[in-house]
């Protein structure tokens, strides 16, 4: 619901916000400048002085005004001569017309109404209110994606479109509030729906008397220049009409002759809001608001931008489905947890026979569970497991949203959870025995037992569609091929062997773009980042191996550390691959193992082939940011990767510094948690510093790592799940 309340709705108003923003932003400036060019009105100076001072000059004065940024005004009409003129507060000498340049003119209507009059004038009223609504939505979900209210300071992981949007949202997020909270309320004003000041109503009635010399008037001395708003001046034919005199304080009318108050309206609690409202939105008279709303709204166009990319990604990678029912009034919801969206092709199957057989049927990401799906006969539950038997991208905050529910509650539709997985990880699908053991927790009753797929096996997703068609009381064949990834081909342009000695052996493959083959021209390589992972099928399988990526396409290669696994398909398919032979292969990114933004110090761990990443990422820092690197082989003289290219890195302070430990090497063999252990000062320090952990390599490795680093960190108060939970102890592990 928050997202739809967000993502469509930003993507097409973004012109028209950008529009607003922008000239928001320009007019912004205004103040501050008005202010560095403005002059003082000086202290002490009474409104009666300035007025006589120009009166001398200008015969034919009508009003004098203070404008927000503190500038004098004189409207006259001299006879021969008529118009607008700034004066100096000081002597009331003329500073030359007051004009507002045609460039600020059209930005100011721009800003108000898209230069459309009337009906722009409303669209920009509701652009307020989109914005408005953008903005708290967006903070919501920020919020929920880092975890909570509490969370939203914390680093945001993922795409680059996704963290500047995140970044940049709530730094800009009070500034565009307040402005577009304030640009509502004087929208309404415009269009009447709050009521303008009456001012004083009742007659009054002056002397009569010859008109005394302006500067004489009591009512006029008294009143402080820095006060003014404005002074209307009597109309000289008609001895019955009196000055009229505006401050924040109220309006007061002066009688001509006597100089006397005749009547006073105190400004009501209304005009005093209208002033407020003003001035935090236009930054008039507050100059430094200005500049920060005006950077608020500059922020604008980037969120637009970035916006529309995430939307247009997520649009792209949610399969469609074919006469989707409606949530309300569906007998079966299917939800489904996929990162990779193979998942979805699963549910799509099984959405076509149930529809097929009869049901209404509703399919969702399980991150829109919502009170509608739980009204539903039956739900069914299809979902990966990531990373250390985490949640996929479309399932992340599905847990939350179901605990945020009220506890055990009759009513709940039977369930049916089935985990996609792959048995060659420790946690074979894992969450999706969490999912169903949280429903279970809720009340939601068994429709059957949680049944788990390995390596999207037909046969068995097959099956249990025949175990759900028994207790629905029908058939229910589901025959799903799946679709195969989209890969495109890429040739082995070097490689390097490591370790043979030591028997591990481990390749570094350089894969390039194959050339056009009728221009000759190079190829372009897919987007991908150092950290992200390259899925390659081989020949004559279905099933992607994935392999962590050193390089980013900044680089010109594709690289990757390969360990030869004994039987191993996919290995050994690419030790054997001769240079200018060809792979399969497609990006899946892995925005969870990326290090954060800034300049904190890193601390690189790992062992083996998982090298690779880390290794890309040190080659990446351009900057110098503090980068130390734990790494473990075997033996220095077999199976060092990269012990040239860290050399160079170390002299050019990419790399800040290198431990390496040697299992076989005779001289006291060593893993890398022993190093971990050993140097305990020096990474508490770092830690003090906001150091963030990546580790990559073997599961064996990563948990020795673990309990070398937990003594490590509680002297500090720490400990890894913390760690884990606010991004600064990241895992790529295998
Ligand atoms: C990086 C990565 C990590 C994975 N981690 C696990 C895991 O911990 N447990 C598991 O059972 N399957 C794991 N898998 C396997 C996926 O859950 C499985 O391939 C699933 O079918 C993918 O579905 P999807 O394409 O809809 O995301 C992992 C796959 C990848 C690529």
């Amino acid at each position: 619901m928050l997202r739809r309340l967000h993502g469509l709705p930003g993507v097409v108003l973004a012109l028209g916000l950008t529009v607003v923003a922008v000239t928001g932003a320009v007019l912004s400036l205004q103040p501050a400048l008005d202010r560095a060019t403005a002059p003082m009105v000086p202290a002490g100076t009474s409104v009666a002085g300035l007025a006589a001072q120009v009166a001398a000059r200008h015969p034919g004065i009508s009003a004098i005004r203070q404008r927000p940024d503190g500038s004098l005004t004189v409207a006259f009409d001299d006879g021969d001569a008529r118009g607008v003129e700034r004066v100096d507060p000081a002597t009331g000498t003329g500073l030359g017309p007051y004009q507002v340049s045609e460039t600020t003119r059209v930005i100011t209507s721009l800003h108000r109404s898209f230069l459309a009059g009337d009906a722009g004038r409303a669209a920009a009223g509701l652009g307020a209110l989109a914005m408005l609504a953008l903005s708290v939505s967006g903070t919501l979900l920020l919020a929920r994606r880092l975890g909570g209210a509490g969370a939203l300071l914390r680093p945001i992981r993922g795409t680059p479109a996704q963290r500047w949007h995140g970044e940049l949202g709530r730094l800009a997020v009070a500034g565009l509030v307040l402005s577009s909270l304030t640009g509502l309320w004087m929208s309404a004003g415009t269009f009447g729906f709050i009521p303008e000041a009456q001012g004083i109503t009742s007659p009054v009635t002056a002397s009569g008397g010859a008109p005394a010399p302006v500067g004489t008037l009591a009512a006029l001395r008294s009143a402080p220049l820095a006060e003014l708003r404005e002074l209307s001046f009597p109309d000289p034919a008609d001895p019955t009409d009196v000055f009229t005199l505006r401050t924040a304080a109220g309006e007061t009318r002066i009688d001509a002759a006597t100089g006397a108050a005749l009547a006073f309206a105190p400004a009501t609690t209304l005009e005093q809001i209208n002033d407020l409202v003003r001035t935090l939105h236009t930054g008039r008279g507050a100059w430094l608001l200005g500049l920060l709303l005006g950077l608020a709204s500059a922020a604008v166009p980037v969120l637009g931008a970035t916006g529309i990319m995430l939307w247009a990604r997520r649009r792209a990678a949610r399969p469609r489905v074919a006469a989707n029912a409606p949530a309300r009034g569906a007998d079966t919801v299917i939800l489904v947890g996929s990162e990779g969206n193979s998942t979805w092709g699963f549910a799509g199957t099984l959405h076509a026979a149930l529809t097929a057989a009869g049901h209404r049927v509703h399919i969702a990401a399980m991150n829109d569970v919502g009170t509608a799906h739980l009204a539903a006969d039956r739900l069914l539950i299809l979902t990966a497991t990531y990373g250390e038997g985490y949640a996929p991208a479309s399932a992340k905050s599905f847990l939350s949203r179901l605990a945020r529910l009220p506890g055990r509650l009759p009513g709940r539709p039977p369930v049916a959870v089935l985990g996609f997985g792959d048995r060659n990880f420790p946690h074979f699908c894992r969450f999706a025995q969490e999912v169903a053991d949280a429903l279970e927790t809720k009340g939601c009753p068994r429709l059957l037992p949680m049944k788990r797929v390995d390596r999207r096996s037909s046969q068995e997703f097959a099956q249990w569609g025949q175990d759900l068609g028994a207790v629905l009381g029908h058939d229910l064949t589901l025959s799903h091929v799946a679709e195969p990834p989209k890969t495109v081909p890429l040739m082995l342009a070097g490689r390097e062997l490591y370790g043979e000695a030591v028997g591990t052996p481990v390749a570094i493959l350089r894969f390039e773009a194959p050339r056009d083959p009728r221009t000759g021209a190079p190829g372009r390589l897919p987007s991908f980042e150092a950290g992200d992972l390259v899925g390659i099928v081989p020949p004559g399988d279905t099933m992607p191996r994935f392999y962590s990526l050193a390089s980013s396409t900044r680089d010109g290669v594709l690289e990757i550390c390969v360990r030869l696994r004994e039987g191993g398909l996919c290995s050994t398919f690419l030790h054997a691959l001769a240079p200018g032979g060809a792979i399969n292969a497609f990006i899946r990114e892995n925005p969870a193992f990326r290090p954060t933004e800034g300049r904190t110090p890193l601390i690189l761990i790992g062992a083996g082939a998982g090298i690779g990443p880390l290794a890309g990422f040190v080659r990446a820092n351009a900057a110098g940011r503090p980068m130390h690197l734990y790494w473990g082989g075997r033996s220095a003289a077999s199976d060092f990767l990269y012990e040239h290219e860290l050399a160079q890195h170390l002299a050019e302070r990419r790399l800040t510094s290198l431990k390496t430990a040697f299992s076989r090497d005779v001289e006291g063999g060593a893993y890398v948690q022993d190093r971990i252990a050993a140097d305990a000062p020096r990474l508490r320090e770092l830690l003090k510093q906001g150091a963030q952990i990546l580790v990559c390599g073997g599961r064996d490795m990563a948990e020795a790592v673990t309990r070398a680093l937990e003594p490590v960190v509680r002297p500090l108060g720490l400990d890894l799940a913390t760690l884990k939970s606010c991004g600064r102890y990241v895992e790529d592990v295998y």
